[in-house]
């Protein structure tokens, strides 16, 4: 993948004393960002009868990570992908895009370019809510092309659990088994080595 991330949980902002412009950047960032994902829990939550215990019980703070995405400029932009086709491995996540285009959806088989706009946030469901919810909710496939001009900046705000919080399908028949967020990872971890892609939501069908 053509593109370098840094991942960051939230309580470790306060520490970056060596880097305080960027420490008051994704501080903002992270200000901004939180009340609003707090808000979009509970409206999900309610639409669906899932007690919002729920995610006050597994997710906080601590579970809740920023990812920052570099794009740079790529030689050789129609040979390989800025970011593979993933769904998000997180209930939803809020991402900020910078005026360059490169963000893709999948929708109806077709890639759809989202329209880069800097004053807009994107939500995406990410698959732990598919499982949740029991698929009433989907989880976009995306992806991020290569450009070869312009280097592109992100910013995605990962609302998700702890590594040993349960999800299971709130509604009968089950589509999904119960599994770990842990298990979901480890999961994850073993397709990206072996098949080379993240396989995603698919491995817990029942
Ligand atoms: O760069 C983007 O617009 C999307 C990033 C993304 O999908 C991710 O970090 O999971
Ligand atoms: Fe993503």
């Amino acid at each position: 993948m053509w593109s370098e991330a840094l991942h960051m949980f939230l309580p470790d902002i306060a520490n970056m004393d060596q880097h305080t412009n960027l420490r008051s950047s994704v501080d903002g960032f992270v200000r901004a960002v939180s009340p609003l994902a707090e808000s979009l829990v509970q409206i999900l939550a309610e639409e669906l009868n899932i007690k919002f215990s729920y995610f006050q019980h597994n997710c906080s703070a601590n579970t809740c990570y920023l990812r920052l995405n570099r794009y740079p400029t790529c030689p050789f932009p129609s040979k390989i992908v800025g970011l593979l086709p993933h769904e998000d491995p997180s209930f939803f996540t809020i991402v900020h895009q910078d005026h360059i285009e490169g963000l893709q959806l999948m929708k109806d088989g077709n890639w759809i370019s989202v329209k880069p706009n800097s004053q807009a946030l994107i939500v995406n469901i990410g698959d732990l809510f598919r499982a949740l919810s029991n698929g009433v909710y989907t989880s976009v496939k995306h992806r991020v092309i290569a450009a070869e001009k312009v280097e592109r900046f992100s910013v995605a705000f990962f609302y998700g659990p702890s590594i040993d919080a349960v999800i299971e399908s709130y509604a009968t028949p089950p589509l999904y088994r119960k599994f770990t967020f842990g298990e979901y990872q480890e999961q994850t971890m073993k397709d990206l080595k072996e098949a080379g892609e993240k396989v995603g939501l698919s491995r817990f069908l029942l």
